[in-house]
């Protein structure tokens, strides 16, 4: 269809044959733009519109209602509406009607123009080739694979999580996608292909415009001659059908992945974000990284057959691509435009298709094809939009006269890494790579080596995920900004030690993450911690007095062990101590890193180290911060003091005072201890003791963990005379604590034997034995 319109110039509204408020006409014909004084104005009548709001409906069953704004042009407005789904204008027309045949409307007349003809209040955005596309593309879910399946890109086996396409059952893992193919392997069975082929085809020969040649280069694409040389293509408007069907027609494109995208698969939508539920289904499932490739390629495609029949035409030979590409096509991005994912050269500046300052003007003369939307009929006002629209060979052929200078380009990353390539390079890039095994200290991570499933909580060092890393995992990315190469070094040795610690009562450590941030992975503890048990959980409880010890004594094991291995705690505190689900065993979290819990000032020239953490635990050395290095096995002591005192008190220290400043002030100087008078009655002297040793001011004067675990064995309760309601999670004695905690609260069992009446090995084994039958009995279990 050729419109004379298009060659109008300049504003439609200046025009004096466009104008600004016609008289309401019922001719649909007058929206196609061939009859602009048919329409003439009144000078006595005011404005008149028929509608302020007109109903869109848009590709992939989308709608959207555009607002009547005065001098606003069509093709403005609704490329308005497509950006902001990721659809490029370019590849759409608009129509009057459902039925995409019937005659497109002028574009570049005013939302009132039209709104003061359309019959109905509504307007139809269609684009075959989107529909096309987002139907050979694959529908990737994320799965979890039991048994493992082997990976269809590096036949590996996919331990639970992974992705298939729903369509083809192509599988990978999260770290093989951008190995994956790009189209649905649909196409590869030539029965279930054919139809589609024969819908491109339809496509390519029925229409105009931008599907005609997008389905064009899609059969092209799929042909397997196309990729060896584009140059040597018979004839891209006939698709050798025969060829596709040959050789199953699928290449596989390998795609860069950015780090930026790889950070993105990190993401629990994962790299295909396609949920076709949402409301905007197959936008989601063609907005990806694969896409933008896709899309690029095909720009390139149209690119380089243009250019092939622009050398034809003039010289008969073939000049590089840069060299014969105009500048307006250069595919840099204007200043502020920003990445349209569907077509990355797209500008997707509002306006941007009519914008003044634009520098690149368009040639003068007809265009061949339907109106395009984001394409400007504006002789000079064309911008980065138009110059995509120029990569379509139904555009015109003769470069703009005026070139914008490089330098007013920005050179978007995102685009660098998909810039148009001449056909030679488009060769190399599509030959498959394959997975490179990517580099990793001992006990680094990679980040596509976990997945983050959702935020836990975030303390002074750093915010906790759960996730999945060979299970279930918590994820401690750190408050690191930027380390020096001193504090990685640092930082690294600690990680060093942090892997050597195996203890019951330490939580294990599995390794560290370096980017995007830096990050530990450690077991993940289901039950709470102990904070929580103690001052959040409601009803609260108390725990048996035994329980109370038994807990001690699993922190002072954990902790004599963490200092056996020279590892400071510097926050032990009952956050992070945590009760595993079992509710029996106990480990201590969060340990050691001391580059990650100093914080560093700088005080008239002097490197300084403050305090950080949480003030409540910190011995009075550490608030002090006199010593270049007040962390000690005694100030871990001191912290445990503190845990002592939440446990016997079931309160915070200091919970009358609500000013920080005062608090460090008055335990740093030893004015101020918890409250000894919340600590419950019947807390045994010895252990009263015990606590009160821990928390002495000067250091030296506390005992150390192997003293305290000593104290704690040497504690003897008074005969247990419990009451049945009482609440009882633990026992005394860590051994049986499991089942002789549980059966002693909760149930009343005349097989129950104490296993501290036993009294040899032997008898204290066959007590034990006895327990564990009971209780799995009255679980279910056996
Ligand atoms: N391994 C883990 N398993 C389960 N939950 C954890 C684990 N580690 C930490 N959490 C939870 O994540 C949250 C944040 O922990 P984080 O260690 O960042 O803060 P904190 O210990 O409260 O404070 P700080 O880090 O300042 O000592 C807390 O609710 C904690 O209970
Ligand atoms: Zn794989
Ligand atoms: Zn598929």
């Amino acid at each position: 269809m050729e419109c004379s319109c298009f060659a109008d110039q300049g504003s439609p509204m200046a025009s004096p044959s466009t104008p600004l408020y016609p008289k309401h006409s019922d001719s649909l014909h007058s929206l196609s733009g061939h009859d602009h004084s048919g329409v003439g104005t009144s000078d006595k009548e005011p404005p008149k519109f028929k509608y302020k709001m007109i109903m869109v409906h848009l590709p992939f069953d989308q709608h959207s209602r555009v607002e009547v704004r005065p001098g606003e042009t069509a093709r403005d407005a609704i490329s308005k509406l497509l950006k902001k789904r990721n659809i490029t204008p370019q590849l759409c027309q608009v129509n009057t009607s459902p039925d995409s045949k019937t005659e497109a409307i002028d574009l570049s007349k005013t939302m009132e123009e039209i709104a003061l003809h359309l019959p109905d209040n509504e307007l139809w955005v269609h684009s075959e080739y989107l529909n096309t596309v987002s139907s050979i593309k694959h529908a990737i879910v994320r799965r979890t694979f039991i048994p493992p399946k082997s990976c269809d890109v590096c036949n590996n086996p996919i331990w639970m999580m992974g992705f298939r396409c729903e369509f083809c059952q192509f599988k990978f893992h999260q770290r093989c996608s951008s190995f994956a193919p790009l189209y649905c392997d649909l196409l590869q069975s030539v029965p279930k292909n054919e139809d589609l082929v024969k819908q491109l085809v339809g496509i390519a020969s029925e229409n105009d415009g931008p599907d005609r040649s997008v389905a064009e280069i899609v059969l092209a694409g799929l042909a397997p001659t196309y990729g060896q040389s584009p140059a040597a293509t018979p004839d891209s408007s006939h698709p050798d059908l025969t060829s596709i069907k040959r050789t199953g027609g699928v290449k596989r494109h390998p795609l860069a992945v950015s780090p930026q995208a790889e950070t993105a698969q990190l993401s629990p939508a994962g790299p295909y974000p396609r949920d076709r539920s949402s409301s905007a289904p197959n936008i989601n499932a063609i907005n990806d990284e694969a896409t933008v490739q896709h899309n690029q390629r095909i720009l390139d495609a149209l690119e380089a057959k243009r250019l092939e029949e622009e050398s034809k035409d003039k010289t008969g030979s073939l000049l590089s691509t840069q060299a014969r590409r105009p500048h307006c096509y250069s595919g840099h991005i204007l200043p502020g435009s920003r990445m349209n994912r569907l077509h990355p050269l797209v500008d997707c500046t509002p306006l941007g298709s009519n914008s003044p300052s634009s520098t690149c003007s368009s040639p003068p003369g007809g265009l061949m094809g339907p109106t395009l939307l984001g394409q400007s009929s504006s002789v000079s006002g064309s911008t980065t939009s138009s110059l995509v629209a120029a990569h379509l060979h139904t555009l015109p052929l003769t470069p703009p006269q005026s070139a914008p200078p490089q330098k007013n380009f920005q050179i978007s990353p995102g685009f660098f890494r998909n810039r148009s390539r001449s056909p030679g390079e488009r060769i190399e890039a599509q030959r498959p790579r394959p997975p490179q095994k990517p580099q990793h200290e001992d006990w680094e991570i990679l980040p596509n080596e976990f997945v983050i499933h959702y935020k836990v909580g975030s303390g002074s060092f750093g915010t906790v995920y759960r996730g999945e890393f060979f299970g279930t995992v918590a994820i401690k990315k750190l408050n690191v900004v930027d380390p020096t190469p001193s504090q990685m070094a640092a930082f690294k040795n600690e990680v060093a030690v942090l892997k050597k610690t195996r203890h019951l009562n330490v939580l294990l450590f599995m390794g560290w993450v370096r980017e995007p941030e830096i990050a530990i992975i450690t077991q993940w503890c289901e039950g709470s911690s102990l904070y929580r048990h103690i001052h959040v959980q409601e009803p609260r409880v108390e725990f048996e007095m035994s329980a109370v010890i038994d807990i001690l004594k699993q922190v002072s094991l954990g902790m004599n062990y963490l200092h056996s291995k020279n590892i400071i705690h510097r926050d032990l505190k009952t956050n992070n101590i945590f009760l595993m689900d079992d509710m029996s065993t106990v480990k201590i979290g969060d340990f050691g890193l001391a580059t990650v819990k100093t914080k560093w000032t700088v005080n008239g020239g002097q490197q300084q180290q403050q305090p950080t953490g949480s003030i409540l635990w910190m011995a009075p050395e550490v608030i002090r911060m006199q010593d270049d290095n007040p962390y000690t096995p005694q100030s871990d002591v001191y912290s445990f003091g503190v845990c002592m005192y939440e446990i016997l008190s079931s309160h915070l220290p200091y919970s009358n005072i609500n000013n920080r400043d005062q608090i460090l002030f008055m335990v740093g100087r030893g004015y101020l201890k918890p409250d000894r008078s919340k600590i419950r009655t019947d807390t045994p002297k010895s252990l009263m003791k015990l606590y009160d040793n821990c928390i002495m001011f000067d250091r030296n004067e506390r005992p150390v963990f192997g003293e305290v675990l000593e104290r704690l064995r040497d504690i003897i309760l008074p005969k247990l005379t419990r009451s049945q309601s009482a609440p009882n999670v633990l026992h005394y004695d860590s051994q049986y604590s499991v089942m002789d905690a549980v059966m002693r609260s909760q149930m009343v069992s005349s097989s129950y034997i104490p296993p501290s009446t036993a009294k040899t090995p032997q008898s204290a084994a066959a007590a034990a034995a006895a327990n564990k039958k009971a209780y799995y009995n009255v679980y279910g279990l056996i």
